[in-house]
């Protein structure tokens, strides 16, 4: 991943988090106004000072969360959410003001699996149960407290909170690992579909490939040369111009009569060997049917041109092949020059035209059309 990338990953991950921050905060405001309510109503055991501190722990401990995610030193962390650590708090501060409260505890208890449901989808299952059980100790504690105390104004409404709480709380840790463990699956699942889909693409490729490529010599086929010498002329501007060639192997029969038809298959590799050593890249070398090849050359001029197609010429009548003797390799070149709105049809016939001039005269050479207008 580049750097850029991982800015922007960065980025997406802190607005998602602060989101989910300013829900926590939402839910702590709706929590303090039921606190108030239960203030207004006297059913805390403490004074009002007391909750006032409490309130205030409750604030300090958010800005410390705040801070931690606007300075964005919660990424340096193992778990840049820090569900973990909002939840336990979470579970701290409501337990103290559970505790605090006398009668009204009952109401407050929805609370505790309305805190743990922020870490449903995040904490791994074992952290969950770990964070289920904590809230249920908790509460456990405070009735034993209570008890050890004698300050237990009704311990069958107790016992029945307890019990209660401990029963939502099993069922949420229960629900909350079948989530996970379906979200396990359907990672999976988009996992294996992304690789199936890769390997079609992949194929895809091949395809293409494979519908663009001579089988024999590896080079492009007409079909596809035509289709992308087409491209080329359309992006050709006014003053610049593509070279145009036809290659024809000379006395090619002679060479599968001679030497077999499979000898004349090595000659026809070994010539697309040679050429695409011999151009560069941006040429365009394809087969052009049985011992014939057709090249463009882009942006180029008439001696560049002449030069690139002498240079295949002089390398084919050099060619050796391993364990035959093959004599007098040759070949024979049309030339042609194409400018702007030039016809591709009509350039190749002018080639042709200069290919068999080129074959009219001897062969072993390259003609072009410009040479045929001068002379
Ligand atoms: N080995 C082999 N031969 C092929 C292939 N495709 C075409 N040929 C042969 O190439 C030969 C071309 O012969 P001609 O068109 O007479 O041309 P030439 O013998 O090269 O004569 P000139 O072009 O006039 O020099 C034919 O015998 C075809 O059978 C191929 O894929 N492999």
């Amino acid at each position: 991943m580049t750097s850029s990338n991982r800015r922007v990953t960065q980025k997406t991950l802190q607005s998602l988090l602060l989101k989910r921050f300013g829900m926590a905060v939402a839910t702590y405001f709706m929590i303090a106004a039921l606190a108030a309510v239960a203030l207004y109503q006297e059913l805390f055991a403490v004074s009002a000072s007391a909750v006032l501190v409490l309130l205030c722990i409750t604030v300090v401990s958010q800005l410390a969360f705040l801070g931690l995610f606007v300075s964005g030193r919660n990424l340096r962390l193992g778990d840049p959410s820090l569900t973990e650590a909002q939840v336990l708090v979470g579970l701290g501060l409501l337990t103290i003001l559970i505790a605090m409260l006398d009668k009204g505890r009952g109401s407050f208890l929805v609370i505790y699996p309305l805190t743990l449901l922020f870490g449903m989808f995040q904490l791994p299952p074992r952290v969950f149960f770990r964070c289920t059980a904590l809230a249920f100790f908790g509460f456990v504690a405070i009735n034993l407290y209570d008890a050890y105390v004698f300050s237990m104004s009704d311990p069958g409404i107790a016992t029945l909170q307890v019990c209660s709480l401990g029963l939502v709380l099993f069922w949420l840790s229960l629900f909350a690992s079948y989530m996970q463990s379906m979200r396990q699956r359907m990672r999976q699942r988009r996992l294996a579909l992304q690789a199936h889909q890769e390997t079609l693409r992949g194929m895809m490729r091949q395809l293409e490939d494979l519908a663009a490529t001579d089988e024999l010599t590896g080079l492009y086929n007409r079909r596809h040369f035509l289709r992308i010498a087409a491209r080329e002329l359309e992006g050709l501007t006014a003053k610049r111009s593509h070279g145009l060639a036809l290659i024809d192997l000379d006395h090619f029969k002679g060479i599968n009569d001679k030497h077999g038809h499979a000898v004349g298959d090595r000659v026809l590799q070994a010539f697309a060997g040679i050429a695409s050593a011999c151009l560069r890249e941006g040429d365009i070398i394809a087969r052009y049917g049985g011992e014939e090849f057709v090249l463009m050359v882009p942006n180029t001029d008439a001696d560049a041109f002449m030069a690139c197609c002498e240079r295949v010429r002089l390398a084919f009548g050099e060619t050796e092949l391993a364990g035959v003797k093959v004599q007098n390799l040759s070949l024979s070149v049309g030339m042609t020059l194409m400018s702007m709105h030039d016809d591709l049809d009509e350039a190749l016939q002018r080639a042709d035209q200069a290919l068999y001039r080129a074959k009219r005269t001897g062969r072993n050479r390259c003609i072009a059309t410009w040479e045929q207008a001068d002379a």
